[in-house]
């Protein structure tokens, strides 16, 4: 049977999760469903950081089988919704689009995809509907981590794929060859550095350079490298290298999703941020520090803590205390905690290892968010409920 499209809007805000979570679902959903997606983004040129070969002067494009449509302010008034209308992230759709979906027959499903959260409320909210002024009910889709949310964003592919690239110890090699890391001896730690800018990665920078064992970091251009260059003396772009006692830098240029998540399986620990590299840690079944997006009166912090107290419930009390001592060092910015921190999670990175294997099955267990979106859209326009 023809499937009637769905409509995804992305508007870019000031960084990448917005557009790198939306351009992931799409194709998820084009590539394991076979539904026809089209993604509405107002920010083509950012979007092209992502997905290096879109070209932002076109209207529409095909890529991955996901139809590309440039979000321009004067909204093509001919539009016709399909399906299902996404709005990510409470993006304001225009006001041609609220018209159309109102007058369509059938209506079409309305949702707002929300930010990922570990709060144990956005249960009680997920799925909810709103009645809005153009006669239509809006629903709100809460990702999360619990059997009742709305799940996370996960390739059906990704695990049988991460875990052949980890089993070929070739593939790392030759990514850092790829990518000009220098060798470094056979006990290095290789760690990937993409936060946002924080007063405690000096310290931290510091602990490495200073520690007994060699540590590699990679750095992909971005927000961090404002933190790293004061302490380094110089600019890192891509291709450059530095070295300070034990530590050894290399910048790295941002390359599309797929190529990120390489990186992501190569290290020994990935210091992520925001939504989407954060979860993309977590696949890589690899330790990760998560450097979460700050907000107004510390709101972030009890995010953290929300996520922390699922994440870590599978270790040892000692090592839960010290890998939640170290990311609210690094979250707050406190960069003189980090000479402590850095030893205690070395101490405890055996069973961090140990624990992040087992994690991604764990979490994953009810089902993607993909699926349970696919679900949901079923679910209602077969029974209505
Ligand atoms: C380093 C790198 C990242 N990426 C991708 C991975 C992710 O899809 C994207 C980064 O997104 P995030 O990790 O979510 O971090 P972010 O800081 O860019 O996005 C944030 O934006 C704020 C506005 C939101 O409120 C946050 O919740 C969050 O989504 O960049 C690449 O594709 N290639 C790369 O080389």
């Amino acid at each position: 049977m023809h499937k009637r499209h769905w409509d995804i809007f992305c508007t870019v805000v000031d960084n990448y999760g917005d557009i790198g979570v939306t351009w992931r679902l799409a194709r998820q959903l084009v590539a394991e469903f076979a539904q026809p997606i089209r993604l509405w983004v107002d920010d083509l040129a950012s979007f092209a950081s992502l997905c290096p070969d879109l070209d932002p002067a076109l209207a529409t494009q095909t890529r991955d089988g996901v139809s590309i449509c440039r979000w321009d302010p004067d909204f093509d008034p001919t539009w016709q919704p399909g399906a299902l209308v996404i709005e990510a992230f409470a993006c304001q759709l225009p006001d041609a689009a609220l018209r159309a979906m109102a007058q369509a027959s059938p209506r079409p499903l309305w949702l707002n995809l929300e930010y990922l959260s570990a709060e144990a409320w956005i249960d009680d909210c997920h799925s909810l509907p709103s009645l809005q002024s153009n006669g239509l009910a809006k629903h709100f889709f809460f990702p999360g981590f619990s059997p009742r949310s709305g799940g996370l964003l996960c390739e059906g592919s990704l695990s049988a794929q991460r875990q052949a690239w980890q089993a070929d110890p070739a593939q790392r090699q030759a990514l850092f060859a790829q990518l000009g890391v220098p060798p470094q001896p056979a006990h290095c730690r290789y760690i990937s550095l993409f936060t946002y800018e924080t007063q405690a990665l000096p310290g931290l920078l510091q602990a490495w350079a200073d520690g007994q064992d060699p540590v590699c970091l990679l750095v992909p251009e971005g927000r961090v490298l404002a933190s790293l260059q004061p302490w380094l003396g110089q600019a890192l772009p891509a291709g450059a290298q530095a070295r300070r006692g034990n530590l050894q830098l290399v910048g790295l240029p941002m390359t599309d999703q797929a190529g990120y998540d390489r990186l992501l399986w190569s290290c020994d620990l990935n210091l992520v941020r925001g939504e989407d590299s954060f979860l993309r840690a977590q696949w890589a079944a690899r330790p990760f520090l998560w450097h979460i997006y700050q907000q107004e009166d510390d709101i972030h912090l009890e995010k953290l803590q929300a996520f922390m107290a699922r994440y870590a419930s599978g270790l040892s009390a000692e090592a839960r205390q010290a890998l939640l001592d170290f990311h609210l060092a690094y979250d707050r910015g406190e960069a003189e905690q980090m000479a402590i921190q850095w030893p205690q999670w070395c101490h405890h990175s055996a069973e961090y290892l140990s624990w992040a294997r087992r994690w991604p099955e764990q979490v994953l267990s009810g089902g993607d968010l993909a699926s349970r979106l696919v679900q949901w859209v079923e679910n209602r326009l077969e029974y209505g409920v």
